[in-house]
């Protein structure tokens, strides 16, 4: 079917990565990777150093093209199209690094990526326009941030920030939320908080979520599925439970890992 201009298959998935590989010269960081992702699921990319996890989120949200394959979302090809591009069509991307403005308040980190999903925001238009209250509330308290609206995000601790940054993903509104190492640095109460936090983010907001992670406490307390990666490619898929147990996943990944 052709949408304006634009190749669209009829699917009941919102993601399907097909046979994508990325080289570097002689480096191939994705090998054949085949992934489907269906509307409201949350998934968990596990995988050893170097297989690819990170160029996997590149070529998702455009920063990297493939070398070959396709990803469709919502049916359309989107490889090939450049960030910005692909940002409008509903995906969003969290960074290991919280990426928040440290010289807001915790209302105001979250007030500007919902001026900015608006339609066709301009600098004007983001400054001036007040957020609906209603929703704004709502995301402070997703956050867990209430009692600290007005407080400098700055001054957050580590877990408030990585809080803070998941609400701004949501007040984006982006369908397709790409989480890496959302625990990175975190204490062990504080990734506690994130996996609930998660978890919320598909079953109260019905967002799909993709998380690259390492901590394995972590993986289990998201109790979803999970796909291994290694090599640049699956290597295995299924429960927390079904991987721990896997002898390849084992070898390549949890001997080292666990
Ligand atoms: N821009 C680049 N130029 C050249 N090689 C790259 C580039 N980005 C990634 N690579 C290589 O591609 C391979 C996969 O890297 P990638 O960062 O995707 O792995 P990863 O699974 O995210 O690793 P980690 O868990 O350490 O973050 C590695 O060999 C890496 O050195």
């Amino acid at each position: 079917m052709q949408l304006g201009g634009a190749a669209v298959t009829v699917s009941s998935a919102l993601l399907e990565v097909e046979d994508i590989t990325k080289r570097f010269g002689g480096i191939v960081a994705l090998d054949g990777l085949n992934l489907t992702l269906k509307p409201g699921e949350l998934r968990c990319i596990l995988g050893p150093n170097g297989c690819g996890k990170t160029t996997l989120f590149n070529v998702l949200t455009g920063a990297f093209k493939p070398t070959s394959g396709r990803v469709r979302f919502r049916g359309e090809v989107i490889s090939g199209k450049g960030p910005v591009a692909i940002s409008r069509r509903g995906i969003s991307r969290k960074f290991q690094v919280p990426g928040i403005f440290p010289d807001l308040t915790a209302q105001q980190n979250i007030a500007l990526p919902m001026a900015a999903a608006s339609r066709k925001p301009t600098v004007r238009t983001l400054v001036r326009r007040a957020p609906d209250p209603a929703r704004l509330a709502e995301l402070l308290d997703f956050a867990g941030l209430s009692d600290k609206a007005d407080m400098l995000a700055s001054d957050l601790a580590h877990g408030e920030k990585q809080r803070l940054e998941v609400a701004m993903l949501l007040a984006v509104d982006a369908d397709l939320l790409l989480l890496d190492e959302p625990t990175a640095g975190m204490s062990k109460g504080e990734t506690a908080s994130i996996a609930a936090l998660i978890r919320k983010l598909t079953s109260d907001f019905g967002k799909t979520v993709l998380v690259i992670e390492h901590d394995m406490q972590f993986v289990r307390a998201l109790d979803c599925p999970i796909t291994v990666m290694a090599r640049g490619a699956v290597i295995a898929g299924g429960t927390y439970d079904e991987v721990r147990s896997n002898p390849q996943v084992i070898e390549c990944y949890l001997g080292r890992a666990a």
